[in-house]
């Protein structure tokens, strides 16, 4: 076994790019372990990322939706421990064709990667469970991946209604297995950031299936 993989804790800030791939066959070898960000174009994917690994620089943020075309990965302070930013979903101003190339890129990533550990779905907490979330959430369920909902922005709601609005989510979510973290998230305020980086750790950490 990695030694390396048994001894290190995680720490997510000295997170470093390591490639793009826009297909599968592009990957990194599909070994260690992987957490993968999903979400709508524009819902916060990328600045979440950034909250979490203190890099303000590491995924590229944008006023422009849909400037996460490509599966991103970025290495950990262990070996073989990865996170990956998935492309944006439903970004309008782009062809129909290169929607389809990338949402079937994206759908390969995550039929056929092995070392997938968990998926995070970030969903702005003012617009929740979108039909793409939902079509992730059935996904994960659906093959018995954890799922961890980052409902972030919530800088932008009274807390109150960001509460009330995290139980809404909560209640729509309650049959559903693969569901193991509901977060209430800012980027911008640095709400939830350590409890999603406790949770990363963990499934980071699970030994290997
Ligand atoms: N107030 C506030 N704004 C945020 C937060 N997170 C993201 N934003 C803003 O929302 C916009 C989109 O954020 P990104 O992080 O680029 O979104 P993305 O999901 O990566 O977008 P794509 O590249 O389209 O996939 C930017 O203007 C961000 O500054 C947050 O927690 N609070």
């Amino acid at each position: 076994m990695d030694s390396d993989l048994t001894q290190k804790s995680i720490s997510f800030n000295s997170a470093r790019f390591l490639i793009s791939a826009s297909r599968l066959d592009e990957c990194l070898p599909d070994h260690g372990a992987e957490v993968a960000f999903a979400g709508r174009s524009n819902a916060g994917k990328s600045s979440a990322l950034n909250a979490i690994t203190a890099n303000g620089k590491l995924a590229r943020t944008s006023k422009t939706p849909g400037r996460t075309r490509l599966i991103n990965f970025f290495s950990l302070n262990r070996e073989n421990a990865r996170l990956v930013d998935l492309p944006g979903y439903g970004y309008a101003k782009v062809s129909r064709d290169m929607k389809d190339d990338w949402q079937q890129h994206l759908g390969h990533y995550l039929n056929d990667r092995r070392c997938l550990r968990g998926l995070v779905l970030v969903m702005d907490i003012r617009h929740p469970l979108t039909e793409f979330d939902q079509m992730m959430v059935e996904w994960c369920e659906h093959n018995q991946l954890p799922l961890m909902i980052l409902a972030t922005k919530a800088d932008k709601l009274k807390f109150g209604q960001a509460k009330t609005s995290m139980l809404e989510i909560a209640k729509k979510l309650k049959d559903y297995q693969c569901v193991e973290h509901l977060i209430m998230f800012s980027s911008t305020a640095k709400r939830g950031v350590d409890d999603c980086r406790q949770a990363l750790a963990n499934w980071l950490d699970a030994p290997e299936n």
